[in-house]
Formats: C-alpha cells, structure tokens, sequence
C-alpha cells in the first residue's frame, strides 16, 4: 500500500505547555483517518502542523518518503497537494462563488481561468452547488458555504483532503448535507483526514479512528475497534459521553 502521510515522534509546545506529544501514524493512499477526542486534546493543532499552518517542536513528517519538516524541504510544493477545509469556511467573502473556487487555482497551480472554471465547475457540481456560481458568501447558508469550502479544497486536485471540524459551525439541520457530501468523497477514494465530532459519521467512514487524549493518541484501530470494543477506559468513557447510539 502507497503510504502518503508518516507522522513520527511529532511534538508541539506553546511555551511549557506541551499540547502534542510523541505522535505516530500514517495514512496510505485511498484511506480515510478520523480524528476524534475530547475538546483540547490537541485535534486542530495536529492538523495544522500536518500542512504547516503551526510549526511543529520536535519530530518528522514524511510526505511521500520526504521530510517536509526538513529546512530545505519546499513548503508551497508540499502545501499545494494538501486540501483544507475549515470550521469556519475561510471562503473570500468578496468574491462569488465561481471565483471562490477558481483564484486558487490560477494563482498556486498556473491553471489558466478556462481550465480553472471548468475544474471548479465540476467540483460544485459534485458538492450540489453548481446552481449558486453568482452568489456571494454571505447569501448562503452554512451548510452552502461549507459544501463551497469542500469544492474549492477539491479544485486544487489535493493528495489529501484535511477536514478540521467541518461541521461544527452549522447549524444542526446543516450538518447532514455537508457529511453526505464528505461521505460521496471518501467512498470515491479520496484520501481523507478528518477531525470531527460526529461520531456516528466517523464510525461510518473511517478506515481507521485515531482516538487522542491530552496530547497522546491514546488508541487507533479500526471503527470496530475503536467503537464497538473501546479496551481503554478513558476511550470508553469519552465515547459514553459523546455517541448517541452507545457501543455494544
Ligand atoms: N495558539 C495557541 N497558543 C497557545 N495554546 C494553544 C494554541 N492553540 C491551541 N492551544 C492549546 O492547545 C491545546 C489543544 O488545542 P486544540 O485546539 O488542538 O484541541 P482540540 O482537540 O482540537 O479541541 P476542540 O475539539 O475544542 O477544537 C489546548 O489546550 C489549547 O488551549
């Protein structure tokens, strides 16, 4: 199997506080890795070191074999082949939602604007958005503009896709036009990782569920593994308190 991401030994401190610590893993390519764990376990943060939105303290992360955190390691290269979506969009509120989805990749990738509308065009259609090209963000709803943030990230034709709580924005009559969208992605083959709340959704789509708790993944395996036989205590308890439907 393609290994794409390899995480190792990956720390991160604020000052004396130590909000990551010795974190392993990998995601091969095709495979849909959540993450989940009480809040301030240090989800969003390993997110964002993964595509150098926070720099890491200590550790190594191997992108196809190569140590992007290595000093001559070409960072916009690498970021390029990332998708992000967000908790809060982070769409240009100024632009529509054609050019939402089209700057990026005239500006980063050197697409020309016919190739970049087409792209852009096809990922909206996917995202059921292909009818709102001429709205502005704020004329949409959530939902709308979370399902816009998921086809401009797919535009930039990423490696990964990096989801940081996409969901937890919305209102809650939202949340399920944005999971069937990522749910459509993952079954597609898409390589996914994904830091969510949801954790019926998670169980649903993940490969494999990497459970963390005050800064150390405090297990991994897969959504059999982790939902239905959580070994650990703190495992079956954080999901006591957060699955609606309780594992057997
Ligand atoms: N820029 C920062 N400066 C200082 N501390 C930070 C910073 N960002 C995050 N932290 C701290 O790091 C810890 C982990 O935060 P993080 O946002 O990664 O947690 P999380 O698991 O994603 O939580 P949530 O589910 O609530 O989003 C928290 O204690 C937080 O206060």
């Amino acid at each position: 199997m393609e290994q794409i991401i390899d995480i190792q030994h990956l720390n991160k401190s604020y000052g004396t506080h130590e909000v990551l610590r010795d974190i392993n893993f990998s995601v091969n390519k095709g495979e849909v890795v959540s993450i989940i764990g009480s809040s301030g376990s240090g989800k969003s943060t390993l997110l964002r070191c993964i595509n150098l939105l926070e720099k890491a303290s200590g550790g190594q992360i191997f992108y196809h074999g190569k140590n992007i955190l290595d000093n001559n390691h070409n960072v916009a290269d690498y970021r390029k082949h990332l998708g992000m979506v967000f908790q809060q969009f982070n769409l240009f509120n100024n632009h529509n939602v054609l050019k939402n989805c089209v700057v990026g990749q005239v500006k980063v990738l050197k697409r020309s604007k016919e190739e970049a509308e087409k792209m852009a065009m096809h990922y909206l259609k996917v995202v059921g958005m292909d009818k709102y090209i001429n709205a502005k963000p704020k004329q949409l709803s959530g939902g709308q503009k979370q399902r816009v943030a998921i086809a401009r990230a797919l535009s930039m034709s990423p490696d990964v896709m990096l989801f940081d709580e996409p969901t937890s924005a919305l209102d809650p009559e939202m949340v399920g036009e944005v999971l069937k969208v990522m749910k459509d992605l993952a079954n597609s083959g898409q390589t996914m990782i994904i830091v969510t709340h949801e954790m019926e959704f998670a169980k649903e789509v993940s490969d494999r569920v990497i459970f963390m708790d005050k800064g150390v993944i405090a297990e991994e395996g897969g959504p059999d593994q982790i939902f239905h036989n959580p070994t650990q205590i703190r495992t079956r308890e954080f999901l006591k308190r957060t699955l609606v439907t309780q594992p057997s």
